[in-house]
This record gives structure tokens, sequence and C-alpha cells, in this order.
């Protein structure tokens, strides 16, 4: 009999790794996965899922490299075993900011983590001739759309139960629920109340480009070129605050435009689709636990969301963090002996 009873809202990356640690590393629980949206219907099915993050201002930069380097690690060793292709990760190379003017930081805090970071050389610079400076390297890149199915297995495989629900207030899990787990990143504006969260929406073009081999990526952080297994992903756009969900044909010609003077070959290329996404934004994301009284008792509620445009990277490594969250409470929980 499993005595502990924990829900994990959310299925996208963030919920799906969450859910995984949880039921690998504690038998004794029932892990049940819950959301009104799965794969492929959530943010990060449509996420390029390229691995690097930014720094957020507020968490322990220890914290932040912890987070990175586990992520990497973890999608390292799937991406070098027999599971590659069925879990959508695979190693990806190429150039990671070029700059029209040198960056005051040069080094990004993951550097160390990626496979071979170095500065670009003069020669490959003179392919992009209104940039200055630039990083070359090989990191990971994980397809969502691949990766959730696979980790929805991986989840059920371990005992795990899915239930697509739409979750109005945690309250209402109080009852069959005794730790909460809330992963609903945008969601969590309405589930949780909290104001900080908010949508920076992304719009994304797959092309059909088997020749381009090597990612690049602008520092202006809306021009990026990210071949993927199937395709290639073009993008983007960074707009704070637009909860607009349809393809705006300005974006697509802007996105075609910017990315084909850094990859002129792309004028060639046949366009798949056309995607927009809500990063779940907030200055900093919640990885934190809190007790809520609900119905009479105190409720762990344990929250792992509003990571931005940097969910995928940092997935795992929250996910281990949010794991040991979960662990602090079942300790908590346990009857203290009498003295
Ligand atoms: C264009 C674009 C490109 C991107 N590229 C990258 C990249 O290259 N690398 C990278 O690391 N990141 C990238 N990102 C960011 C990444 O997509 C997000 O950080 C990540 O998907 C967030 O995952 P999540 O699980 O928190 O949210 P989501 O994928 O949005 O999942 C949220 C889940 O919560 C559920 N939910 C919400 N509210 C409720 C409720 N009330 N009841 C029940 N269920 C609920 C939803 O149904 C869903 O299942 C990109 C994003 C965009 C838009
Ligand atoms: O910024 C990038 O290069 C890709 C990404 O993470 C996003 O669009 O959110």
């Amino acid at each position: 009999m499993k005595s502990v009873r924990v829900v994990v809202v959310g299925a996208g990356v963030i919920g799906f790794s969450t859910a995984v640690c949880i039921v690998e590393a504690l038998p004794f629980c029932s892990v049940t996965l819950m959301a009104d949206k799965f794969s492929p219907d959530t943010t990060s099915d449509g996420a390029a899922g390229i691995l690097f993050a930014a720094q957020f201002p507020d968490i322990p930069l220890q914290r932040q490299r912890r987070w990175f380097k586990d992520s990497f690690d973890h999608l390292l060793a799937i991406a070098q075993s027999q599971c590659a292709p069925e879990a959508g990760v695979m190693l990806s190379s190429g150039y990671w900011q070029i700059f029209k003017e040198v960056p005051a930081v040069k080094k990004p805090f993951w550097s160390e983590f990626v496979i071979g970071f170095r500065l670009m050389t003069d020669v490959e610079l003179k392919r992009f001739p209104d940039h200055k400076f630039g990083q070359a390297f090989t990191t990971l890149k994980c397809e969502c759309s691949t990766y959730l199915p696979w980790l929805e297995k991986r989840f059920r495989k371990a005992g795990g139960q899915v239930e697509q629900r739409k979750v109005n207030n945690l309250q209402e899990l109080s009852n069959s629920f005794d730790i909460i787990v809330n992963c609903s990143g945008l969601g969590s504006k309405v589930l949780v109340g909290d104001t900080q969260v908010y949508p920076v929406r992304g719009q994304v073009l797959k092309v059909e480009a088997p020749w381009v081999q090597h990612f690049i990526r602008d520092g202006d952080a809306t021009t990026y070129i990210y071949p993927g297994i199937r395709s290639v992903t073009i993008g983007g756009t960074r707009q704070e605050g637009d909860w607009r969900l349809q393809v705006d044909d300005r974006d697509t010609k802007g996105i075609l435009e910017r990315c084909r003077r850094l990859e002129p070959s792309l004028n060639k290329a046949k366009i798949l689709s056309e995607w927009v996404g809500l990063r779940p934004s907030r200055k900093n994301p919640r990885v934190e636990r809190e007790v809520v009284e609900m119905q009479g008792r105190p409720v762990p509620v344990v929250h792992n969301y509003g990571h931005g445009g940097w969910g995928v990277t940092l997935a795992w490594g929250t996910a281990l963090d949010t794991l040991g969250l979960v662990k602090q409470s079942l300790h908590e929980m346990a009857p203290q002996p009498k003295l």
C-alpha cells in the first residue's frame, strides 16, 4: 500500500520531469500527474529546446549552475544512449551568440558545462560581416514533442498515473492528495494568483533545410537558427505581456528576413509550419515550498514554474530541487517520536 499521495499539476517539460524524478525516487508514494493540456498542445512542445540560459537576478549563481549542470548531464546521457532518437535528444553544435558589439560578459555562467566552449576565430567571424564577437560550442537540443511522450512512458512504467483535468484551485486537490506540486507554468497566474508571472510571446517557423547543420544565434535574442532531428527551427520573437496565440504574418516576414541575412541558403528552404507559444516568464523562477492551510489542515505545496525562455534547459535541474523539497515535506509529515 502506497502511503503518501502526491499530485503534480502540469504536463509540460517541467511537470513531466518533476513527476518522473518523484515517482522514480520515492516508490512508497503514489504519484498522479494532472493537467488540462498534454503533448502536443503545451508550450514546451513548440520550444526549440536548445540548452543554454540567461542568468536570473536573485537566485544564487551556485544554484543556477547546479540546475544547468544537472539538466545538461541528464540529457547528455540520453543523447549518448540508444534511447536518443526515441527521446528526441541530440547533440548540437554551432555559433551561439554572435554580437555586433563585444559584450561585457564574454563567458556565460554555464560555459564550463557545455562541450568545447571557445570564442570564435576571426576567420569564422568573416562569415558574419555585421558581427564582431561570437562564441562556439556543442550543446544539446531536446525536442519536447518527442521527449514529453517518452517521459510519460517512463512515468507510467514507474507506476505514475495520469489524469486530464483542469484544476480551478489547489484546495480542490486537498482531499485526495497529501502533497501538491505546482508545475503549471503560466497557469500559475490564475491557479495560485501569482501576479509576477507573465507571458513573453514567441513565434517560430519550422523549415526544411537538411543542409543546415550548425546553429546560429544572434545576440539580439530574436534571431536564431536551430537544426533539429527532422527540420530546422528558425525564430523568433520576444513580445512581453502579449497573449496572442495566432501566427502573425509580420512576425513570419521578420523572422525570414533576419534568419536569411545570417544564413542566405535559407532562401531555398520550404516552410513546414509556423507556431506561437507563450513563455511562462517571471523575474526569477519559483522553486520553493510553502505550507497552506486547506480544509482545516496544513498541506505542503511545492512550486516549480516561471522558467521563461529556459524551461527545457533547466527542467531536470529544477525537478531535482523540487524532489528535495518534496522529501523535506515527507520528513516533516512523518510522525515525530513522543518525548
Ligand atoms: C518560441 C519559443 C522557443 C523556446 N525555445 C526554448 C529553448 O530553445 N530552450 C529552452 O530551454 N526553452 C525554450 N523555450 C521556453 C520553454 O518552452 C518553456 O520554458 C517551457 O516550455 C515551460 O515549461 P512548463 O512545463 O513550465 O510550461 P508548459 O509547457 O506551458 O506546461 C504547463 C502545463 O500546466 C498545465 N496547466 C496550467 N494551468 C493548469 C490548470 N489550472 N489545471 C490543470 N493544468 C494546468 C498546462 O495544461 C500544461 O500541461 C521556448 C519557448 C518559446 C515560446
Ligand atoms: O532564445 C533562444 O535562442 C531560444 C529560446 O530559448 C527562446 O526563444 O525562448
